[in-house]
């Protein structure tokens, strides 16, 4: 059994590279942020005052929400609906901050995180007691400190900035990567206040994808597992 960690601030890789190392050693994979996206598509549907911190956690802590744990197809499923796809969307890559540094939603989302993460180190789960990697912004430090292996995945501002102005707006020129600093630079900014996972904790190994393409930095993660879990 094992459970990798994985932080990092926004398009260092967390996604995809925990996806691939998931999918190679036959782990579970759970993305954490789509659990902060989904609450933040939960409240925006019910007509939820973000601002409102009280009524934002009261929504958060019943909703009904599903996550897939399959690495080759990760669905998000909310009240019976696939909202994979609608998490996404730019209205809540947007609001998902507010939704995030709401302290009594972390606590919730935290809880469930712990107990998803838990059921995988037994038989019976996705993995059938196999592991996890679980990404994210605190699972490193807070949601499973304990975790055999812990990952904090860098890449430079301007690499960040490239790929998710590729990923969203099919370019990398500079009004694209102009468009895209909300989403990634200010989000980072506002999520930063809640959670570290711009300088690594004790014991957490730093992997720089700057320079790395994506198969490189899934190698680079896979060689820190195969480090930590052999001593
Ligand atoms: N090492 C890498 N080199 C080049 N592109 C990458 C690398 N890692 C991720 N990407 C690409 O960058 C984009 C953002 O990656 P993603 O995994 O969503 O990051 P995060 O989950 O940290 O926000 C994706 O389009 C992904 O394919
Ligand atoms: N463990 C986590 C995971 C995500 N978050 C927050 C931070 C982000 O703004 C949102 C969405 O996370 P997500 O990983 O999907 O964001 P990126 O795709 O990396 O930009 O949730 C968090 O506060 N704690």
């Amino acid at each position: 059994m094992v459970v990798i960690a994985v932080d990092g601030p926004s398009g260092s890789g967390k996604s995809s590279v925990s996806r691939q190392v998931a999918r190679r050693l036959r782990l579970a994979y759970l993305d954490t942020g789509a659990m902060y996206r989904a609450a933040t598509l939960w409240c925006v549907e019910r007509g939820e005052d973000l601002a409102d911190a009280r009524a934002v956690a009261h929504a958060v802590r019943v909703m009904p929400l599903e996550m897939g744990l399959d690495p080759a197809a990760p669905i998000v499923v909310l009240e019976g609906r696939d909202v994979s796809a609608a998490i996404r969307s730019t209205e809540i890559s947007t609001a998902v901050s507010a939704v995030a540094t709401n302290l009594e939603v972390r606590a919730e989302l935290r809880r469930r995180q712990r107990q998803i993460i838990e059921a995988e180190t037994r038989p019976g789960g996705f993995s059938d007691g196999a592991g996890i990697v679980a990404e994210g912004r605190d699972i490193t430090t807070v949601v499973a400190p304990d975790a055999d292996a812990r990952v904090l995945l860098t890449a430079s501002e301007e690499a960040r900035l490239r790929r998710r102005s590729l990923e969203v707006h099919g370019a990398d020129d500079a009004a694209a990567v102009e468009a895209t600093k909300d989403q990634v630079l200010r989000r980072d900014r506002d999520d930063a206040t809640v959670s570290q996972f711009h300088v690594a904790a004790d014991g957490v190994v730093t992997v720089d994808s700057s320079e790395l393409d994506l198969d490189q930095t899934v190698e680079a993660v896979l060689a820190v597992v195969a480090q930590v879990t052999a001593s």
